[in-house]
């Protein structure tokens, strides 16, 4: 990333929220110029909030939101909010050319950053229906089209991929792979593991409002876990007592519903096979798996709380 390019957000010491009690206090978050940055974190974390603050939606109460700057005024910020922000009556090509519109571009040159949008989400065989005739995944693309016909510095992706199929998952990652090598920087905010792994560059974990851990997500992966392995117990019903003592005995903890018993250690192997005999005759299914952006999330929060 190329330090003398400004980034594309800077959120510095900032405190905002709805009520009385802020969601985010001293709240920090650079967003370069050439990259897609993930945030991740659980329900009510204050993901949507940090890009609300970032696209203006809500006043910065304490310290500085400096968002797309070195764009055109009006289109230097492109949202597709994670509620599609489309003219359901009209057709995704008629929706993307009200925003090229409103962002102020030249009536001249508005045809073609259509058609460029539309191109880039795969979203031109379907671009002449109306949107309310269009699946969820149909929607989706167009949204992110809106988006990114003003060629926004900052570009804000609110849980892009949610009601979208496999192809369409791979389409819209490219769509903004290519924005920011095109000089974009891109804030998404994602609950898909596959696609933020496949995407970001960068991710943040958020909890309560906090930042908790942010870096490529291999690197957190790795400082995380290490080189452990996850082991999975599924149950159809509750563990009988017998078992419950045994997979504890092991080291599993149970989740609150008591159907998941896990164990994070480097020879999950080896306590599988320990647990295997006790998980068959529950019914269970015994599993194990390299810990992902999903477990990283879990861990990280449940040690903050
Ligand atoms: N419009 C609003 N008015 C009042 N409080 C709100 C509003 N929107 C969000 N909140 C509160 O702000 C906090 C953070 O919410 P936010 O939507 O930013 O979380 P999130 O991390 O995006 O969650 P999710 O993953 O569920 O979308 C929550 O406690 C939520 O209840």
């Amino acid at each position: 990333m190329d330090a003398s390019v400004a980034p594309a957000l800077v959120l510095k010491d900032v405190e905002a929220g709805y009520g009385e009690g802020p969601v985010l206090r001293d709240f920090n978050l650079t967003v370069a110029a050439g990259e897609v940055y993930a945030l991740l974190g659980p329900n009510g974390a204050g993901k949507s909030t940090a890009a609300r603050v970032a696209c203006g939606l809500i006043p910065v109460r304490r310290g500085r939101a400096t968002a797309g700057e070195g764009a055109p005024r009006r289109g230097r910020i492109g949202l597709a909010p994670q509620d599609c922000a489309l003219f359901p009556a009209l057709t995704p090509r008629e929706n993307v050319a009200a925003v090229a519109a409103l962002c102020g571009l030249p009536r001249s040159n508005r045809p073609a950053a259509v058609e460029r949008a539309l191109a880039l989400t795969g979203c031109a065989p379907r671009a002449d229906e109306p949107v309310h005739s269009l699946s969820g995944g149909w929607r989706r693309r167009a949204n992110l089209s809106a988006a990114l016909v003003g060629r926004p510095r900052l570009l804000i992706a609110d849980e892009p991929t949610e009601g979208v199929d496999a192809a369409a998952r791979v389409v819209l990652s490219s769509a903004l792979r290519e924005t920011v090598q095109a000089g974009a920087g891109c804030l998404l905010i994602s609950h898909d593991e596959a696609f933020v792994s496949e995407t970001a560059d960068r991710i943040g974990v958020l909890a309560q409002g906090r930042l908790l851990a942010e870096g490529p997500p291999k690197a957190l992966l790795r400082q995380a876990f290490g080189l452990a392995r996850l082991l999975v117990v599924k149950l159809p019903r509750p563990a009988s007592r017998l078992a419950a003592s045994r997979f504890a005995q092991s080291g599993l903890a149970p989740s609150k519903d008591g159907l998941e018993w896990r164990l994070l250690c480097e020879d999950a192997l080896g306590a599988a096979q320990r647990v295997s005999p006790e998980a068959d005759a529950e019914g269970g299914e015994v599993a194990v798996r390299r810990p992902g952006l999903d477990d990283l999330v879990a861990h990280l929060s449940d040690a903050s709380s």
